[in-house]
């Protein structure tokens, strides 16, 4: 049996949205949890599991930099599927009577709560830890005055009772989750909707402009840019682009070649169907 890995322990949003995603698959998988998403990442790099799903972006809090940041310098993989997922976030604490003083969960749902946080528990602390399904098994274990940010699941396995749902400060919540395999093992699809490219270039004055121009040219509409640091030295960058790939394919290989004659490198994760968690194809949808 095929091995998807996610971010653990049992409880995260990265498990339900795994769960789904090997039901999506018609693959009977076998889920395996780990602690960090670097972890998760680096397993399928190892061969260790087939597969990873793990969140690359969400619509309030942005990018998952942890994620960007392995793909870009740690491992080759490939993305296979894209899945937007949309994440409700619960307050969880063992005793609704207590006056709740600590709130754990990981960084980003404190940060798509930061407003609720600041207006309903303004002398709270905040602690953050590796997924909200640890922060459920903290709150569980501290007790009294603890509360986590997880999700329903996580409230029914560790044992505490949901005083408060849906706490972001935007109702629509999505994670976007990329499902990373190796190269030998990448499925092709016909029906692709997004493609993933990072880049590093020089910098010249319009170096950037000149390699944006590749695609703008050609009408190749670019989706997503992002830039993180390219860990050379200060003010070097490296660049995820991010194309709608749902085009001629004839003309992204011309725009991708001429782009990638501007760049130091140029990694390409490829072209993937993305789907919202309907079970549709997003280009279906729209
Ligand atoms: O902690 C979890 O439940 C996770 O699955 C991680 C994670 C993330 O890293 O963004 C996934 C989706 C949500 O945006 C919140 C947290």
């Amino acid at each position: 049996m095929k091995k998807l890995a996610f971010l653990g322990p049992h409880g995260t949003n990265s498990e339900e949205a795994a769960i789904y995603m090997a039901n999506l698959c018609k693959e009977k998988m076998n889920l395996v949890a780990y602690n960090t998403i670097q972890d998760a990442i680096q397993a399928v790099a190892q061969k260790d599991v087939d597969y990873c799903l793990v969140p690359v972006e969400n619509s309030i809090e942005g990018s998952v930099r942890i994620t960007l940041d392995t793909l870009a310098h740690d491992v080759d993989l490939m993305i296979e599927s894209e899945l937007i997922w949309s994440v409700h976030n619960q307050l969880l604490t063992k005793n609704p009577n207590a006056k709740i003083h600590t709130i754990i969960s990981h960084i980003q749902p404190l940060a798509q709560c930061r407003e609720y946080l600041k207006s309903h528990y303004p002398m709270a602390k905040t602690e953050s830890v590796s997924s909200t399904a640890r922060a459920a098994e903290k709150a569980s274990c501290y007790g009294d005055g603890y509360a986590a940010i997880a999700t329903k699941t996580a409230a029914d396995l560790y044992n505490l009772q949901i005083i408060d749902t849906d706490i972001q400060d935007v109702e629509d919540n999505f994670t976007r989750f990329i499902l990373l395999t190796n190269k030998d093992k990448v499925k092709k699809y016909q029906d692709v909707a997004n493609m993933m490219i990072i880049c590093q270039i020089d910098g010249r004055a319009g170096s950037l402009y000149e390699l944006l121009g590749d695609f703008a040219c050609r009408k190749v509409n670019m989706t997503r840019i992002e830039s993180r640091p390219a860990r050379t030295s200060l003010g070097e960058y490296i660049f995820f682009i991010e194309i709608d790939a749902n085009v001629d394919k004839d003309i992204l290989q011309e725009a991708l070649m001429q782009a990638s004659k501007k760049c130091f490198w140029l990694k390409n994760l490829g072209k993937f169907p993305v789907y919202k968690a309907s079970n549709k194809l997003v280009n279906e949808i729209n």
